[in-house]
């Protein structure tokens, strides 16, 4: 199952960075000199996710405990319907778990209102599809301003921004190009500038290659590992395919709704 299309989540601005009602970002934290800013950038409790189906219980994530560490490449692999995508719904706020804790920069996701949910995920989470989820009739350099005016970050921002981002993924000579006049590569290059332009801390990405042959999917995989470094932010991806895994830090190998 794919992640939902973020895009469809309104385009009013809803607050500044970690600004969500009765709750505090690490910067915050840090300041008012608090030790939980030693913690991972995403902690996972005892998560489970249980779906009513035709009356009876479906237990699709069971026991699920993982942390994410600032700057890491951890990818989640497993066959299909193991329940990949149900926890990454879970870690960017998009679904909430029947029982555990997810706590993301210091924040507790499964205690937050969807309202402060959707505050952090629209200025400190990036999500990246399968099947791109880039504007039809826009160029590449419209599409990524397009999530920049979603975060509510001022106009004139966004031409350094967002020429600096297609550069990052090495797309800066294809900025008005519209999705149909570039390969498939190419169009998820440009989704990814689309999903790093607000400067999120955690970008999560359901089978960001799996629609692409192995040397585009080598070429993304190159292009998550400069954000990395670049942008200093942390990559939780899904994936079916064996032969990216080398690059992550962490792999999560997830069955029926476990990790081995
Ligand atoms: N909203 C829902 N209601 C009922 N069942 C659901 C719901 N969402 C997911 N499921 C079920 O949970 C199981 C796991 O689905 P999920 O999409 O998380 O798997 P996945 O590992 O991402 O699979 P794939 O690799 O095919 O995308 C499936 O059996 C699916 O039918």
């Amino acid at each position: 199952m794919q992640l939902n299309n973020c895009d469809n989540w309104g385009t009013e601005r809803l607050g500044t960075k970690g600004e969500g009602q009765g709750v505090k970002s690490q910067a915050v934290l840090k300041e008012e000199g608090n030790e939980s800013v030693d913690r991972p950038l995403l902690e996972v409790r005892g998560v489970e996710r249980t779906f009513q189906v035709g009356g009876a219980p479906l237990h699709v994530l069971k026991s699920i405990r993982m942390e994410l560490q600032p700057n890491q490449l951890v990818m989640l692999r497993g066959r299909s319907g193991s329940g990949k995508t149900t926890l990454l719904n879970c870690l960017g706020g998009l679904d909430t778990p029947s029982k555990g804790e997810i706590w993301f920069n210091g924040l507790p996701f499964h205690r937050m209102s969807d309202h402060e949910r959707t505050l952090v995920r629209r200025n400190e989470i990036g999500f990246i599809f399968q099947a791109y989820a880039l504007m039809p009739l826009l160029s590449a350099r419209e599409n990524v301003e397009l999530s920049m005016r979603m975060a509510g970050i001022k106009k004139s921002l966004w031409k350094e921004r967002v020429e600096y981002c297609l550069s990052l993924v090495g797309l800066e000579k294809r900025m008005h190009h519209r999705p149909f006049e570039l390969s498939g590569g190419e169009q998820q290059r440009v989704a990814i500038a689309k999903a790093i332009a607000h400067r999120p801390k955690m970008l999560l990405a359901d089978e960001p290659t799996a629609e692409l042959d192995s040397a585009m999917s080598a070429q993304i995989m190159a292009v998550f590992q400069n954000i990395i470094r670049t942008e200093q932010v942390t990559i939780c991806m899904t994936t079916h395919d064996p032969t990216i895994l080398e690059v992550a830090d962490h792999v999560y190998e997830m069955v029926d709704g476990k990790f081995l």
